[in-house]
């Protein structure tokens, strides 16, 4: 589905990203780890059109993606979260969804400016096509409130509810545990997976290693721009390249072990 060839990417004399391959599948759950500054986000700024790589491509069910602007991007069905959340913290979260549903609605100027039958149909199915997304991460019962009086972990939640309202085939998480406790974890854990079953791929970036393993069928390793491991779960855990890359790293204290998944 997505496909990652020779990319690369430098920053001056820093190179990032080297020569990196990697082909996504369709369906299931993708997980990329590494340690901290290894090139995961340049590699969804790279995919999602934030930056242009200085080498390599990268097709989108065969199609490339090169000199396309983010919004075309999107338009393709490719959706992203951030490690810093972007919200529209002042609205609320029906009105945060909404304007990702926006990029999707097809009536013109006219029709907002008189509120003709169609514009209000629209709105309509928006709305309630935004209170199914919310309910998919669990804030149906908050539709009205403001995105700033939700919690750390909440929020983050309404920022995939909004991710989905472009209607992606491709959903790009990048850390979404992160500042989450522990039971807003689980919460996120059993939501992504039902979001996975009803067809959307995601391709996450995580940290927390037991939220990784526990969800991910398939898991890529970068270490200082470079993948060094593919495979399962089982086999990343174990394999000593990987080991070695974390645990090599003093500063690395939180991420010192791959913890077991637990059954
Ligand atoms: N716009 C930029 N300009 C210059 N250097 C950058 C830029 N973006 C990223 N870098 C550098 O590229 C390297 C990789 O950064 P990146 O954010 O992709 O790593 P990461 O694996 O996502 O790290 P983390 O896990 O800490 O989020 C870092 O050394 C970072 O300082």
């Amino acid at each position: 589905m997505l496909r990652l060839a020779g990319l690369s990417r430098a920053f001056g004399g820093l190179k990032v990203l080297q020569e990196v391959n990697l082909d996504i599948p369709r369906g299931g759950i993708f997980g990329l780890i590494g340690p901290n500054g290894a090139g995961k986000t340049t590699v969804f700024n790279l995919i999602t059109g934030l930056l242009e790589p200085t080498g390599g491509r990268i097709e989108f069910e065969g199609r490339p993606l090169a000199g396309l602007a983010p919004h075309q991007i999107t338009r393709l069905g490719l959706a992203r979260t951030f490690q810093n959340i972007r919200l529209f913290k002042e609205m609320t979260l029906l009105d945060n969804v909404m304007a990702g549903l926006h990029a999707r609605l097809h009536y013109r100027m006219h029709d907002l400016v008189f509120g003709t039958p169609r514009f209000r149909g629209q709105e309509r199915q928006a709305r309630e096509r935004a209170r199914e997304l919310l309910s998919w991460v669990g804030l149906d019962a908050r539709l009205d409130d403001r995105a700033d009086n939700l919690s750390y972990g909440d929020q983050r939640k309404l920022e995939l509810a909004r991710a989905l309202a472009s209607e992606p085939k491709l959903l790009l998480l990048d850390e979404p545990v992160a500042g989450m406790n522990g039971g807003e974890k689980d919460e996120l854990m059993d939501e992504v997976r039902r979001i996975s079953a009803r067809g959307y791929t995601i391709f996450m970036i995580e940290h927390d290693m037991h939220f990784v393993m526990n969800l991910c069928q398939d898991i890529a390793v970068l270490n200082f721009g470079r993948i060094i491991a593919r495979g399962t779960p089982e086999a990343i855990r174990n394999n000593p390249e990987v080991i070695e890359a974390y645990l090599g790293r003093e500063d690395e204290e939180d991420h010192a072990s791959l913890p077991e998944a637990r059954p």
